[in-house]
């Protein structure tokens, strides 16, 4: 990729964005019909490869054509496939098309391009075209449009949707009423939020991004002033890793990762949060248990300093011994299975001055304190909530609609950097930038993979800034998760054999 295209390929735009970007370039000049040829032109050479990696050799096409200007690229499209000799056909739902769109009806029509109703199109297509709507919905799809999309959704054809799947919000991923599932979607010229929010997910299929080259200076007048949205690339994670190390590297200068974790009752979560910790490469790995689980820990991770400290009636940790010296520590990770019994381990750790990456029972006792807490600290937080811990800790946030927004607000709200796991797992700064981890796999959703994610997470932490560690620890987990269910099927990704990918993810990467 070239640095222009691995530039395009982080930006995540909203469909206010996307239009301003769009009339910067129609302002300079490009004229639109010509920007809709290019682009049509490039989503057809796409669509045809897809076709033949698929074994399809000449498929009967259908195209859905809505009023606006995906109607209009849609028709492009016909037109091209068309007098390539492909068997097209048109279907247009509504009656009145943009000026633009009208006329490449009028030319397809005359080309002799049939128009069906839907129902004659379903009998006689292999597969569809959706150029319904794009980012211009506006509202709820229904009536009889909706109706047509239940028998498009209902007839299982194959749906290549251009830009987005139409009836899906451009920005938070959500369904206006009822939605086209596609199973490719081509986004075009930059990326749309919904391409990355958990709700869209079922309706995109595989997503795609149609540079159709968007001069990088647009780009930035339009988003100068808007709070940014960056997908996190292979390429931005990995350049952020401590690699390659200097050849007179010491362990204190790789950090030292004080991890708080485990219980009687959750012993297991101490060694999987203890095997991310170790897969990040930290210098120093520190991990205070309840003194019992010591002679559990050393055999599984003879390299870390185990703690003991007293434990309950419960087996959860009692405190935190006074003998520990905070400032030797450059990242605290708490909350992996210490249970709420664990109580009184957090106002301490609050009161440091060292980074501290809080998850599970951290976050659920954090909600309990409050979290007005962490505007007091004089470190970064960083909260990795599921969407349960997430309702505790913001009760007023909704963390399964707009999940950048959510995440958004709660950093905001917190000061803290705030991690909304899922399936596109969303990450807000206090700054107002959100990150969004494109790739993920369902293998993950898991007991204890979360705490593999929070072991790696602070290792990272304790060596690099941490909004750029809190990225690339979200990408490698998702990508260890990844690789895993290649090699193991989706059914062997559990949390022990997940720690085992993190290493050949990198390496992978860096081949
Ligand atoms: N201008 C161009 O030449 C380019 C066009 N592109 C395409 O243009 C699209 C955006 O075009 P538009 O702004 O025309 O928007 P759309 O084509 O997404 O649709 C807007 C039209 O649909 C109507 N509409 C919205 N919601 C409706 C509803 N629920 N029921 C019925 N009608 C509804 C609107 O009144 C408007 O006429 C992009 O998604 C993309 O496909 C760009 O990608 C590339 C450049
Ligand atoms: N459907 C999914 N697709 C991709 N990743 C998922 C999915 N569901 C969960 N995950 C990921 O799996 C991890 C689960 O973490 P968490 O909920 O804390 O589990 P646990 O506490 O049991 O370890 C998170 O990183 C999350 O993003
Ligand atoms: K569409």
């Amino acid at each position: 990729m070239t640095d222009r295209q691995n530039q395009i390929s982080e930006v995540v735009v909203t469909a206010a964005e996307m239009r301003a970007i769009e009339n910067r370039l129609f302002a300079a000049g490009m004229p639109v019909a010509a920007l809709m040829e290019k682009v049509a032109g490039l989503v057809t050479r796409r669509m045809r490869a897809e076709w033949e990696r698929l074994g399809l050799t000449l498929p009967k096409v259908g195209v859905i054509v809505g009023p606006g200007h995906n109607g209009g690229d849609a028709l492009v499209i016909a037109r091209e496939l068309y007098l390539q000799g492909y068997d097209v056909a048109v279907t247009q739902p509504l009656g009145k098309l943009k000026e633009l769109t009208q006329s490449h009806a009028e030319y397809g029509k005359s080309l002799g391009i049939p128009w069906l109703s839907l129902e004659e199109l379903l009998q006689s297509c292999d597969l569809l075209i959706d150029g319904l709507f794009g980012f211009g919905l506006e509202r709820p799809i229904s009536g009889d449009l909706a109706e047509q999309v239940a028998q498009i959704n209902q007839s299982k054809k194959r749906v290549f949707s251009i830009d987005l799947p139409s009836g899906i919000h451009t920005d938070t991923g959500e369904v206006l009423g009822c939605a086209i599932r596609a199973d490719y979607t081509f986004c075009l010229g930059l990326w749309k939020r919904a391409c990355l929010q958990d709700g869209a997910l079922e309706f995109l299929g595989k997503v795609e991004l149609v540079d159709f080259g968007i001069p990088l200076g647009d780009i930035e007048a339009v988003l100068a002033e808007s709070s940014r949205c960056y997908r996190i690339t292979g390429q931005r994670a990995i350049a952020a890793l401590p690699l390659p190390r200097p050849l007179l590297f010491h362990k204190y200068k790789a950090g030292h990762l004080l991890l708080v974790c485990g219980s009687q009752e959750y012993a297991g979560s101490a060694i999987l949060t203890g095997l991310g910790a170790r897969a990040s490469g930290v210098g120093m790995l520190s991990i205070a248990v309840p003194q019992s689980l010591k002679p559990l820990l050393v055999p599984q991770l003879p390299e870390a300093l185990i703690i003991p400290c007293p434990e309950t009636d419960t087996g959860a940790i009692a405190e935190l011994p006074d003998t520990l010296n905070w400032d030797k520590y450059q990242a605290i990770a708490c909350g992996p299975g210490i249970t709420r019994s664990a109580a009184s381990i957090l106002p301490p750790l609050l009161q440091t001055s060292q980074p501290l990456i809080l998850d599970a029972d951290g976050l659920n006792l954090l909600s309990d304190l409050g979290i007005s807490l962490l505007k007091g600290r004089s470190a970064p937080t960083l909260l990795t909530p599921h969407a349960g811990e997430f309702k505790r800790l913001f009760p007023e946030i909704n963390p399964t609609g707009d999940r950048i927004q959510a995440v958004r607000e709660a950093s905001q709200q917190t000061g803290a950097i705030v991690l909304l796991k899922g399936a596109r797992t969303a990450i807000g700064s206090p700054t107002g930038t959100v990150y969004l981890n494109p790739e993920s796999t369902p293998a993950l959703a898991r007991g204890g993979s979360g705490d593999v994610l929070t072991g790696l997470l602070g290792g990272l932490v304790a060596q690099l800034p941490p909004e750029i560690a809190i990225q690339s620890a979200t990408w490698w987990h998702a990508q260890a998760g990844i690789l895993a269910a290649q090699e193991r099927t989706a059914l062997g990704v559990d949390a022990f054999h997940l720690t085992q990918y993190l290493a050949p993810v990198v390496q992978r990467f860096l081949m």
